[in-house]
């Protein structure tokens, strides 16, 4: 059976303390959502605390982004997550972090992407079963023009059917699955390969 919005509502809310407790949605940043259906996405209201979450701070957009609950503001990344919904019918839910080394290596790394080969953690992600394969991330300039963002990530979506999440530079990390615990099981990923990039480039340098 389907979960009803209650129980997507919760996931997301549980997603939020979560992801607020490990210091990856520090200081209202971040925002999350799940898929209600095929036209319809819950997202977390605009500004809100991410550790406290309640029932009334999410709500839901069409696939344009647009509030279909009038009162209520949505994220200012909507279009980022709407985005993700309508190039993949498969995923069910799209998270958005700020950790301190997503912020980090995004500006290190002055390339248009990051590449993580040769890590057994490759595996957590949706479609690799070997280390012995590439996981590229794009890595996006920032812009307060989340539609001029947006249309910057899309000819990258489309060319790389496989992509599992991108940096936006400077500010963090978008990733997504069928379900929420697939999307936390791939944020947790993506900072476990973060810290390792971080610590080998540390390292080389001393
Ligand atoms: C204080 S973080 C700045 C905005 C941002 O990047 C973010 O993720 C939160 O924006 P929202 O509108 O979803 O609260
Ligand atoms: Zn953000």
């Amino acid at each position: 059976m389907n979960p009803t919005r209650e129980q997507l509502a919760q996931q997301i809310i549980e997603a939020g303390r979560f992801l607020y407790g490990r210091g990856w949605s520090p200081a209202t940043s971040s925002n999350y959502s799940t898929r209600l259906s095929a036209s319809e996405a819950l997202l977390t209201v605009s500004g809100k605390h991410k550790g406290e979450l309640g029932p009334d701070d999410v709500l839901a957009t069409d696939m344009q982004g647009r509030s279909l609950e009038p009162g209520k503001k949505p994220s200012a990344e909507t279009l980022l997550h709407t985005q993700l919904y309508s190039w993949k019918p498969q995923i069910g839910a799209v998270l958005h972090t700020h950790s301190v080394n997503a912020t980090v290596l995004s500006r290190l790394c002055l390339s248009d992407s990051l590449v993580f080969a040769d890590y057994e953690l490759q595996k957590a992600f949706s479609g690799v079963s070997t280390h012995e394969s590439q996981v590229e991330v794009p890595i996006f300039d920032n812009d307060q023009d989340i539609a001029r963002l947006a249309a910057k990530v899309q000819p990258w979506l489309e060319a790389h059917p496989d992509c599992v999440g991108y940096l936006i530079r400077g500010h963090g990390l978008y990733t997504w699955g069928a379900r929420m615990s697939d999307a936390l099981r791939q944020i947790e990923a993506f900072e476990f390969l973060f810290e390792c990039e971080l610590k080998v480039r540390a390292l080389h340098k001393a």
